[in-house]
């Protein structure tokens, strides 16, 4: 197969390229590079440079490499920017997907991965989140990822072709120092910021309902995501046209956000400033974690890192980037030079 790759220099992205490039399977990258870099692709897979709206792209894309699947990720993924700017959200989230499934269907493209979040869950109140848990996002970026996963699952029945929705818990690490994120979005990033400037972690609550009163998650290692997205397309290239898959990509393990400060002061090595206890974040569920029944049965996944090598690579990571001065990118090796 050769699969297209939306969103393939991203974070996530490229660790995804990597797993599938790894296995053996064709790879061709589209990515606007507003927040991808072209050296985390590795050597020979060809990137395109453009959005998913851009239809004519498309087309020459899928027609010029011989797209056979579909991996989409190029997504605006921040919560709060979404709240302030719903309308982009909407636009290169759910108008951007319909474009893209328009060209798949067109190109008779059978198999299509889309990148979902716990997001579309809101705040769950069960033990454990299983993939018939009501979803009832709390953002617009969770809405346009639920919105998303009924366009999806709508054209695959409409237009025979197989889909899965991976709904992501939250993703942490590195695979190796150079595809680590460079954001400072997530709680394991603004601790190492927090650490580095001399100043507190800070924990946005310690009064909810849980065992050390601070918020618990399902933290996922970003090189098993990548794993769940290549089982999955196996798993859809080994079924008939139309077949559709909803799961949760999480460990079934949650953490809380006490006992991740502990690993990250462990982990730096940095021990003052201590950790601080700040008011709740508005909006915050007391518990996100995923039941991984389903991703273990249906797919034969399951994780092989824990959370202290999440925060041990992420931290690499961020060293890493450190010694190169800081910059998150760098000049674009000549074999992944965009080709449009
Ligand atoms: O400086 C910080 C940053 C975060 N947190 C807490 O850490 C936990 C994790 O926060 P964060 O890393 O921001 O992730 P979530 O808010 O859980 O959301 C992430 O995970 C969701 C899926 O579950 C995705 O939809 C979101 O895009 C992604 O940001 C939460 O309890 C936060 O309150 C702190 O205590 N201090």
């Amino acid at each position: 197969m050769t699969w297209l790759v939306t969103g393939g220099a991203g974070y996530i992205g490229a660790h995804v390229v990597r797993a599938l490039d790894g296995a053996g399977e064709g790879v061709v990258v589209l990515d606007d590079l507003s927040s991808g870099l072209p050296e985390r692709l590795p050597p020979g897979v060809p990137l395109v440079r453009g959005g998913v709206s851009d239809r004519g792209l498309l087309d020459r894309t899928i027609a010029g490499h011989g797209v056979t699947g579909v991996v989409h990720l190029a997504a605006r993924k921040q919560v709060g920017e979404s709240v302030e700017h719903p309308l982009t959200y909407y636009r290169e989230n759910v108008y951007g997907l319909t474009v893209l499934l328009e060209a798949v269907a067109a190109a008779g493209i059978g198999r299509f991965l889309f990148s979902s979040s716990a997001a579309v869950y809101g705040t769950p109140e069960v033990e454990l989140v299983a993939e018939d848990t009501p979803c009832a996002p709390l953002s617009p970026y969770g809405e346009t990822k639920l919105a998303g996963e009924w366009l999806v699952r709508a054209a695959g029945r409409a237009h025979g072709i197989s889909t899965a929705c991976l709904r992501y818990f939250n993703v942490a690490g590195a695979e190796r120092p150079e595809l680590a994120d460079v954001g400072v979005f997530n709680v394991i990033p603004m601790f190492f910021d927090a650490l580095t400037r001399g100043e507190a972690p800070r924990i946005f609550g310690d009064d909810y309902p849980t065992p050390d009163g601070t918020c618990v998650r399902d933290y996922i290692h970003v090189a098993d995501l990548a794993e769940a997205h290549l089982a999955a397309a196996r798993h859809l290239a080994a079924r008939p046209a139309g077949t559709d898959l909803t799961v949760n990509v999480g460990t079934g393990e949650g953490v809380s956000v006490r006992e991740l400060a502990d690993l990250v002061v462990g982990i730096t090595g940095i021990r003052e400033p201590a950790p601080v206890v700040v008011p709740r974040r508005p909006g915050d569920p007391a518990r996100v974690v995923a039941s991984a029944e389903r991703i273990g049965r249906e797919l034969g996944w399951a994780p092989r890192y824990g959370v202290p090598q999440m925060v041990a690579s992420a931290w690499e990571g961020w060293l890493a980037r450190r010694s190169r001065g800081g910059a998150a990118g760098g000049a674009a090796t000549g074999q992944n030079r965009p080709e449009a």
